[in-house]
């Protein structure tokens, strides 16, 4: 499929609705998705598994982009959720969502958060370290339920990408090192412990990936610690991190490359090991919401440094986005009315923020801009309004779904009064 689309008078449109029309309705900056490519990426996925002879579960990864409306999309298509945070259960719980189809990430749950997943009768827990297992334990023995668990682990794998977005290697943060013996051992414990019920073992190598080789690696190590550890997974979670385009410079696997290398990577693994093939679980959030993303900005003022470079100022920025700040990310940028117009600009996209490095897209080829302009920021569902900030106290911009030629709101702007109605005066 194309990075966009455009009609018969050669305008962006955003799930058949002109974006310049999308701007002026709602104003900008404004998040638009087309929904029908939310759809489409989720049964990507079920049609990958539907040739192979495989049990598996595929889980919207929620921190991609955590909404009511999105987790009602979801719902609609029949994906699971993975969530990260109580926000996120809270989330869940407002779009109605079956909480049995839900997951729970997360390197430091507190006690409200542990308590909160057990009230809301949530599917999965994946315990992440012996803290939260023995305090999972505990809570929910004391209201004499068993929860079910899977094990994070750390398997060593160093997937290709970004040193910010790599989980797996053995240097990280989240889950129960496999090197060192940490994951056997939590293995044993989880089997022992009251109120657990050890369903299998998770693990998540890394995001915005474009290899199958990570996950075969990853898929061999998850069963090669099973058998070590003599215990039959009924679940094998292999996380998400199946890469995008967000330029020309991305080249991204079909979701069947995926599913086709790693489905026998396991039931080979687990014919050598003696042992039952394991359902599997993804839980893809990128690859599911972040085409589907677009970030809609009117052009401002402009400034030409002679010889260097022309900055094009935007309505929003590293506030909306903050990617290209965080990891180097780059975008391709569009300007809405006319995108395939000669392009006989080079322009640098800057937002309004009070920083240097508040920069969209460097040195990018337009067609002329004035002010006023709608320009088009493409691939921006995943991780652009679930990183928002408030920095410089500029509200975040409003949620709008767009399928079928019509377009609703889903999450509104803020506005300057919501950002001072949670100040309180101090006495001094
Ligand atoms: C545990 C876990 N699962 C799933 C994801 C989703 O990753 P992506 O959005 O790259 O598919 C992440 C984020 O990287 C994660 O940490
Ligand atoms: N937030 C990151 C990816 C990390 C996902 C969570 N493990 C991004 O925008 O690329």
């Amino acid at each position: 499929m194309s990075a966009y689309q455009t009609n018969d008078q050669g305008e962006l449109m955003i799930g058949g609705v002109p974006a310049t029309q999308l701007a002026q309705q709602y104003g900008t900056p404004l998040y638009v998705y087309d929904v029908s490519r939310i759809r489409e990426a989720i049964q990507s996925y079920k049609q990958a598994f539907a040739t192979q002879a495989i049990n598996y579960s595929a889980s919207y990864a929620a921190k991609a982009f955590a909404t009511v409306a999105m987790f009602q999309v979801a719902a609609s298509e029949g994906a699971h959720l993975d969530l990260v945070s109580g926000g996120e259960i809270t989330t869940a719980l407002k779009a109605g969502f079956n909480m049995q189809h839900t997951s729970f990430n997360g390197n430091n749950k507190t006690d409200e958060e542990l308590q909160l997943a057990l009230d809301s009768g949530l599917g999965t827990i994946i315990v992440d370290n012996d803290y939260e297992l023995e305090r999972l334990s505990r809570f929910a023995s004391d209201r004499g339920a068993t929860q079910d668990i899977l094990l994070r682990v750390t398997p060593g794998i160093s997937a290709h990408t970004h040193a910010y977005i790599m989980t797996g290697q053995a240097d990280s943060k989240f889950g129960y090192d496999v090197a060192s013996g940490q994951a056997l051992a939590a293995i044993a414990k989880a089997q022992q412990l009251p109120g657990i019920n050890l369903r299998g073992i998770h693990a998540h190598i890394g995001s915005q990936i474009f290899e199958v080789a990570g996950y075969v690696a990853e898929a061999q190590k998850l069963v090669a610690l099973a058998a070590e550890a003599h215990y039959q997974p009924e679940i094998i979670d292999l996380g998400g991190g199946f890469g995008i385009r967000y330029t020309d410079d991305d080249k991204p696997l079909p979701t069947t490359t995926f599913i086709d290398a790693l489905t026998p990577a396991i039931q080979e693994a687990c014919a050598a090991a003696n042992m039952t093939v394991p359902d599997i679980w993804l839980e893809p959030g990128r690859s599911i919401v972040g085409p589907a993303g677009y970030t809609l900005y009117t052009a401002g003022s402009r400034k030409v440094v002679p010889g260097i470079r022309t900055y094009q100022s935007i309505d929003g920025g590293m506030g909306d986005n903050i990617r290209p700040a965080l990891y180097q990310a780059k975008y391709d940028v569009l300007l809405a009315s006319q995108p395939d117009a000669p392009k006989s600009e080079t322009l640098t996209i800057a937002g309004k923020n009070c920083e240097s490095g508040d920069i969209i897209a460097k040195d990018v080829a337009l067609p002329p801009v004035h002010p006023g302009d709608t320009l088009a920021v493409l691939a921006t569902g995943a991780y652009g309004y679930s990183m928002a900030s408030l920095y410089n106290r500029n509200p975040r911009p409003a949620v709008v779904f767009a399928e079928n030629g019509k377009s609703s709101v889903v999450v509104r702007r803020e506005t300057w009064q919501d950002l001072v109605d949670h100040d309180l005066d101090y006495d001094a």
